[in-house]
């Protein structure tokens, strides 16, 4: 991260909405650096032989929320160690928990620019990760863990979105079209979307 206060688009969706898959290509197309608190947290739980590790582990099987200092800290570190400025946060803030540990670290240290929501439909987004289950080795993309996860996800989720639509923060887009035509739609926010930096 430079020294110039970074751009961060916070992305968020219910699990299987397709928020990785629309962050590659903003990736691609926008040049923003794309960083997945999911991907992070798996990552890091695989390089720790500890009951930290452990401990992480057990959270994506029941779809819980890990404690936002050691998500915030993977976060921090990444943005840290890159020489860009303009970050997705992908699957972040999850919970009240998520937001107030990212206003305590780094609130006022980067520009929020919008929430990208990807609304789909509950048993489209299960559908997409069972079928994602059958090759992805996730210990999460399976009924039992799936079911939990949509419970987070309404009842802890679902609220952060309608907190950040009162600022005026949410971008919605419908996720349940084809990857092309959501694509698309993303385009449509980007291309209006003001630089704040
Ligand atoms: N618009 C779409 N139409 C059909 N399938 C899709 C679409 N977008 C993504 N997929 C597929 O659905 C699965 C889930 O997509 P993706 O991993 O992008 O979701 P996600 O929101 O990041 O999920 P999670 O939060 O569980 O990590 C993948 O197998 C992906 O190829
Ligand atoms: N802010 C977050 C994000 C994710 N997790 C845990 O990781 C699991 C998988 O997340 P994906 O975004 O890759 O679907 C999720 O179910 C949580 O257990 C988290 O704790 N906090």
């Amino acid at each position: 991260m430079s020294s110039t206060k970074p751009n961060v688009i916070f992305v968020l969706g219910g699990p299987g909405a397709g928020k990785g898959t629309q962050c590659t290509r903003i990736a691609e197309t926008y040049g923003y650096v794309h960083l997945s608190a999911g991907d992070l947290l798996r990552e890091e739980a695989a390089k720790l032989d500890s009951n930290l590790g452990k401990e992480i582990n057990e959270h994506i099987k029941n779809g819980s929320i890990v404690p936002v200092a050691i998500t915030c800290q993977l976060l921090e570190n990444a943005m840290n160690n890159s020489a860009k400025d303009n970050f997705l946060i992908d699957g972040f803030p999850r919970n009240k928990d998520n937001v107030d540990g990212w206003k305590k670290a780094l609130d006022g240290k980067v520009n929020i620019q919008c929430v990208l929501f990807f609304d789909c439909d509950e048993q489209v987004c299960v559908a997409r990760c069972l079928e994602r289950g059958k090759a992805s080795g996730r210990t999460d993309d399976n009924e039992d863990s799936l079911k939990k996860r949509i419970v987070t996800y309404n009842e802890s989720t679902k609220p952060v979105i309608q907190l950040y639509e009162k600022d005026n923060l949410v971008k919605r887009i419908d996720a349940s079209k084809d990857v092309n035509k959501v694509f698309e739609d993303v385009r449509n926010v980007f291309n209006n979307l003001k630089s704040t930096s």
